[in-house]
């Protein structure tokens, strides 16, 4: 496999604890957002702790495609967008950004406000389920908007200034709660959104937007109200910071015994994963620049884990966490309900040597959307085993850190295809890999 030319695998030589300190900056799942909440400003915003991956280059480059000018800012990690120009840009090559990621869809709104109409790509995203954005289009329509199906996208026009409505979700779903904000914040009356997804990304834009000059309130139950106003400002904001790629790393601490401080973590926004991995056994310290994770000695604990959304469990920390639990004593019981395929990455363990057994029936506590639908969404962990050295594909950006955390864990050597994936959500993943003294090299490369 090969990527940009030079070969796509790395070279794993597992059994060493990583142990040191590395650093998590803005969170993958708000900085493209918060890029895009500033196509609908007047004048420039300033975007601060914005990692270098990939999702933030493509977005980056859709909104130069349409006229924003990005540049770097003062301090490092720190973009300024000027949106000055959006409506005399002329869009070409859109096509190219298809299938790059999942935030294009959110232009919808942005675009429609400013220009009357968009075009949205096909979009990419990691292959766990079948993502459907029939919720997006929807809210969409609600709000005045017409959509016509293309060949080779969405192409979507708003005759009118679109209206605030009042919306009910069927699922609490992250990218069209976004969709739903980024949309109402300019639109002509209330908006009253209800079954809202309510993720600390989803709070933080929600500041962002306020910082702009939006209306906008979330009550406890999920309802958000928003009132439109006629025009909105640049904001300077800094990304809260990745709590799901805090939580990879700590998986990883666990997983390989080992020790990590990883600075920049918050409490806060991981009360959920700290509390499910003070039962599997895992240790942590908590001070205010970061949390410190690592394995006391010992046998690790068993659990039954259902993911959900905020404040549940989060979908993204599962896949790093069934590494950890490979390594606890007894059977523990996994029940994803988030996304219908997101344990096919257990096969590639299995072949390591875990034990997981993979069933269509809600396991665990409640009765998701996947029960009695042919989906083999609950898993059984049957552990500890010892994790041998294996060829490994790479099929997701979480799947694929699960991934290095199982070579890094296992005896023996892997080889990891696919690497240039995990760029697209974790930051200088291979600096930080050394930094924590991991053997790993790239076949016909020196690191370091
Ligand atoms: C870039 C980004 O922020 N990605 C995150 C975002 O993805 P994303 O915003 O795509 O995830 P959603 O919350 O929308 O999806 C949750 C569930 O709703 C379903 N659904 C969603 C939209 C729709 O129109 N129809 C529909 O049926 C999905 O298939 C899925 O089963 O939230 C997910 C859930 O926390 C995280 O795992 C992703 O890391
Ligand atoms: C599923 C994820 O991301 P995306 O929605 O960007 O595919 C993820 O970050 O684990």
């Amino acid at each position: 496999m090969t990527v940009n030319g030079s070969d796509d695998v790395l070279l794993v030589h597992g059994g060493t604890p990583l142990s040191g300190e590395i650093r998590v900056r803005g969170a993958k799942n708000l900085v493209p957002k918060a890029m895009v909440a500033a196509l609908l400003g007047s004048g420039p915003s300033r975007l601060r702790n914005v990692p270098d991956i990939r999702d933030v280059r493509v977005v980056r480059g859709l909104l130069q495609l349409h006229g924003v000018t990005v540049r770097p800012g003062d301090e490092p990690g720190e973009l300024v967008m000027d949106p000055t120009n959006v409506e005399s840009a002329n869009v070409a090559d859109i096509d190219a950004h298809a299938g790059s990621s999942r935030i294009p869809i959110l232009f919808c709104g942005p675009l429609l406000h400013r220009l009357g109409h968009a075009f949205i790509p096909g979009l990419g995203g990691c292959d766990i389920g079948g993502r459907p954005i029939d919720f997006h289009f929807e809210v969409l329509r609600q709000f005045g908007a017409k959509i016509e199906k293309r060949e080779d996208g969405q192409y979507l026009e708003a005759p009118r200034r679109l209206r605030g409505t009042k919306i009910q979700l069927p699922y609490p779903s992250v990218g069209a709660t976004e969709q739903v904000l980024l949309t109402a914040v300019l639109a002509e009356g209330v908006t009253e959104l209800s079954n809202a997804a309510i993720e600390p990304e989803i709070e933080d834009l929600i500041c962002v937007l306020q910082k702009m000059g939006a209306i906008i309130a979330m009550d406890t139950d999920r309802t958000i109200r928003i009132t439109g106003v006629d025009s909105l400002g640049g904001y300077n904001h800094k990304a809260l910071p990745d709590r799901l790629e805090a939580a990879s790393w700590a998986s990883a601490a666990l997983a390989t015994e080992g020790d990590i401080y990883v600075r920049g973590a918050q409490q806060r926004s991981m009360m959920t994963f700290l509390n499910t991995y003070r039962k599997v056994g895992g240790a942590f310290e908590i001070d205010d620049e970061g949390i410190r994770f690592w394995h006391p000695g010992g046998q690790l604990k068993s659990i039954a884990l259902e993911t959900d959304v905020h404040p549940g469990f989060q979908t993204d920390w599962q896949q790093p966490l069934v590494v950890a639990l490979t390594q606890a004593t007894g059977l523990s019981i996994v029940h994803e309900t988030v996304y219908e395929s997101r344990l096919g990455f257990t096969s590639a363990l299995n072949q390591m040597g875990a034990h997981i057994q993979l069933y269509r029936e809600c396991l665990g506590g409640s009765h998701c959307r996947f029960g009695q639908r042919n989906f083999l969404h609950s898993a059984v962990v049957s552990g500890p085993t010892r994790l041998q050295g294996a060829d490994l594909v790479i099929p997701d950006l979480r799947g694929g850190f699960s991934y290095l955390i199982a070579a890094l864990a296992a005896q023996g050597t892997s080889r990891v295809h696919g690497i240039e994936l995990i760029n697209r959500g974790y930051e200088n993943f291979m600096e930080k890999l050394m930094e924590l003294g991991a053997k790993v090299e790239l076949p016909g490369k020196a690191l370091g």
